[in-house]
């Protein structure tokens, strides 16, 4: 018989837990000094910080906002259709949290600490469990959209004690050959020229799967360059402003926790607290269809469709009328 041994402890370093003077202040905790956190890939962590924003008066019950890939915890800064009175998290009535995850580069520990250390999503839910914890909170309404639809799945199955429903927006329950695919090449292309010139290309073979045939034709026909297709141009500009706010070791890291995380259908059958799942009509990356059916594996789902031509990204920037619809669900 072979003895199991136990992993070391890996002490990431202690840093002051920071309550910065602006409006919308970004928030950091030390979580996990006493009690490790195990990983999913067996390595065991101390001091695991984590970059937050909150907005309204804290609860214990709150709605928690779980980010897509290259977003942060600043709603208020990519998602203000979303935030506000009236709105679906409504800080006059709400305690809304939102934390950067695991392995990010937005504040809390980085891939770059982490070294090769790999991150799961079921992961990311426990240390969101522990700054729940922090924050005195013991209910949560879920809110993801992409990556962040994603971890809500995670949540869901890791945490069923806390989420008393979830809305899932643009995002299937596990990845499918096709975007395990598209992460593979932009990986690749990370691999290949690491440093910066391969991040920006896995940013333009991601942009090509956020948007859609008619998005693009509908903005990028023509020229802004005489001589180079405005498409052309469009896609070497967002590899840029993606290589200015990000990190390559990051999109390794989240990409591979988002195809690696496959819950089987049981799972999804074992998921009982009420869900909403969005659709998006033009959405090449989740097809809408591939969302309604693992949906419909959810005991207490329902589906609804954004309809537009700007693909998976019209969560973001083409929400139509699904903030009425996020509303009436989260607050039921
Ligand atoms: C507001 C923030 O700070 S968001 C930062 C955090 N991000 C998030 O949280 C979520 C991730 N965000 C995203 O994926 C994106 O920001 C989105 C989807 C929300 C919007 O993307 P955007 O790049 O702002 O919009 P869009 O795709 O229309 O591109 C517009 C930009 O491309 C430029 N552009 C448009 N067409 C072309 C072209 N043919 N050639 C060159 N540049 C072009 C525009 O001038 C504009 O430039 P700017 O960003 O300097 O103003
Ligand atoms: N465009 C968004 C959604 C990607 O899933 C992002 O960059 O995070």
């Amino acid at each position: 018989m072979t003895a199991l041994s136990h992993p070391p402890t890996i002490a990431l370093p202690l840093q002051p837990d920071d309550v910065p003077g602006e409006r919308c202040p970004q928030r950091e905790v030390t979580l996990f000094r006493d009690h490790p956190l195990l990983l999913d890939s067996g390595a065991v962590l101390t001091n695991i910080r984590v970059a937050y924003h909150t907005y309204g008066e804290a609860r214990q019950d709150a709605t928690l906002v779980l980010h897509a890939l290259t977003g942060t915890s600043a709603v208020h800064e990519w998602w203000p259709e979303f935030l506000g009175a009236g709105r679906p998290l409504d800080p006059t009535t709400d305690y809304v949290i939102c934390a950067n995850v695991l392995g990010g580069c937005a504040g809390t520990t980085s891939a770059a600490e982490l070294g090769d250390i790999p991150v799961s999503l079921r992961d990311m839910a426990r240390v969101g469990r522990a700054l729940l914890e922090h924050l005195g909170v013991r209910r949560v309404r879920v809110i993801g959209s992409s990556m962040g639809g994603l971890l809500t799945y995670a949540w869901l199955l890791e945490c069923p004690d806390l989420v008393e429903r979830a809305v899932i927006i643009g995002a299937p329950a596990r990845h499918s050959p096709w975007a395990v695919g598209l992460n593979t090449a932009a990986r690749s292309a990370i691999r290949a020229a690491p440093g910066g010139e391969g991040l920006k290309v896995a940013r333009q073979i991601a942009m090509l799967s956020y948007r859609s045939h008619q998005s693009f034709a509908a903005t990028q026909a023509g020229q802004r360059t005489p001589g180079v297709p405005a498409i052309t141009s469009y896609l070497e500009y967002q590899g840029e402003k993606l290589h200015a706010r990000f990190c390559e070791k990051t999109y390794v890291t989240l990409t591979q926790a988002m195809d690696t995380f496959q819950p089987t259908d049981a799972d999804l059958r074992s998921i009982h607290a009420p869900v909403l799942a969005v659709g998006i009509s033009s959405d090449v990356l989740y097809p809408a269809a591939e969302v309604r059916g693992h949906a419909a594996l959810l005991p207490r789902s329902t589906y609804w469709e954004l309809d537009s031509i700007h693909g998976h990204d019209a969560f973001l920037m083409d929400a139509g009328n699904l903030p009425d619809v996020v509303r009436d669900f989260l607050h039921r």
